[in-house]
Parts: C-alpha cells; structure tokens; sequence
C-alpha cells in the first residue's frame, strides 16, 4: 500500500506541498529521536537552537530515522525509488527568542551545488507541535515553479538565515499547523519561511531531505559534504558514504 494517495501525490505536484496528519513513527521510535535532539541541544555550545545543521554528520543514530522505511516509503511515492539522502537539520525556535525563518527557496541556496531542483524534497517533522503562535512552517502555495527570487539582506540576529524574498503576498500564506510527530513535506523550489517565536512553547522541526539518485551533486562544490544512498540505485555517478 503506498503511503501517499494519488489525490495526495497530485496535490503536492499542483501545491508543492503536503501536510502528513499521521504519525511518522511508532510512539518509541519517535521518542528515541526526540531524545537524540535533547541530547544535541544540550551540546550545542555557541551555538543557537536553530543552527544544529547536518546533525547526521555527527551521530550516525540519525540515519535509522533518515533511511527508515517510515519516511522512504513517503518519499517514494513523490520521487520514485532511487532515492538519496541530502541532508538534515534540528531547527529549533526557543521560547519568546526563536528567530524567524525568512521567506526563502531552499533551491536557491544549493543553487549550484546540484544538476536539478525539481524534485528535491523535505519532510519536515514536528517534534514539538507547532502552530501560528511558535512559528510554524509557512509556505506560498503553487510557487514552486517560479524559479529563482530576489533576495535581500535580513537582520540575522532575527533572522535564521541571512537574506530574504521581497515582495511577498503573505495574504497567500499556508500555516502549517502540526501535532508532535506529524509532519509536512515541501518542493525544493516553493517560498517558505516562518515567523518568530513570541509563545513560552519551544518549536522544532527535524527537516529531512532527498533527491532522486538521477540527480548529480557536483563534488567541486561540496567539499566536505556527505551523501547516502537511500534507497534503490545510483543514477548519477554520485560518491556515496554507503554504496
Ligand atoms: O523550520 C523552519 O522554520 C524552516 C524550515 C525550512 O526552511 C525547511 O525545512 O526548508
Ligand atoms: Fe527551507
């Protein structure tokens, strides 16, 4: 049985998204994760909550939750079955502080990294529940295929990252408002962003992301970046960690 119906496949080809209402994991799977990022946020030193980037560069645990059949067989069902690993990222806003994610297009900072930006997707899985008063995922629906925006500099000591797209109709903007363990997925390419954090609730996010194997990530301009096959075969000629 795929994980996807067709109505939700198609849905996230026309919108560029899709919110999943279900658990993820099972109820000890999904407390083992969260644990594992209490344990990251307890060692992250300077940094801030929302900065634990590529945190399955560090703790190989990571990869029984980033190549679980749980989230493949979801992924599958959006980029078909030759599926590779890109990346992931704990993003924490803390409570009252958590800074806002600026309007953005993921593709537009991997911009050159990869052979296509067409079917990179992120499953973005809530770990504390989140909603419009912590910050939750914002997207512009159906704009994942406009191509690359304009940005501009942002201030970041409130701000995630360091620029942001202009001239956004926020009056377009879907929240997406999720229980602990549920989780959203987006298009590489769609506008998104979040607001900040003005509750006493924390809220995070582990972002999960893959591409079709077909697609070749240049090594010249990702020293020191990792892969892994995910599933099925390589179609690209790409260096893998596991294969
Ligand atoms: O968690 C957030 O606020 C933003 C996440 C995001 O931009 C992403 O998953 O691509
Ligand atoms: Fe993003």
């Amino acid at each position: 049985m795929p994980k996807l119906t067709a109505e939700e496949v198609d849905a996230f080809g026309k919108n560029g998204y899709l919110i999943y209402r279900r658990q993820l994991f099972s109820e000890a799977k999904f407390d083992e994760l969260s644990a594992i990022f209490s344990e990251h946020l307890a060692d992250k030193g300077d940094k801030l909550s929302d900065e634990l980037d590529t945190p399955h560069f560090r703790d190989p645990r990571l990869l029984d939750f980033l190549l679980a059949d749980e989230v493949l067989d979801i992924v599958e069902c959006l980029i078909g079955p030759d599926i590779a690993l890109w990346s992931s990222h704990f993003i924490s806003k803390d409570p009252y502080t958590g800074r806002a994610t600026p309007w953005h297009e993921d593709s537009a900072y991997w911009e050159g990294r990869l052979s296509a930006y067409d079917r990179i997707v992120t499953l973005w899985l809530s770990l504390d529940g989140s909603d419009r008063e912590n910050g939750c995922m914002r997207v512009i629906p159906g704009t994942h295929d406009n191509g690359f925006s304009e940005y501009t500099p942002v201030d970041k000591s409130v701000n995630t990252f360091h620029a942001e797209i202009t001239d956004i109709d926020e009056s377009r903007a879907v929240d997406f408002e999720l229980e602990p363990g549920q989780c959203s997925l987006h298009d590489g390419r769609i506008i998104h962003g979040a607001r900040a954090n003005t509750s006493a609730r924390r809220r995070t996010g582990y972002t999960m992301r893959y591409f079709p194997s077909s697609v070749y990530v240049h090594p010249e301009k990702n020293p020191g970046w990792r892969i892994w096959l995910a599933r099925g075969v390589d179609k690209a000629g790409n260096v893998y960690v596991n294969a």
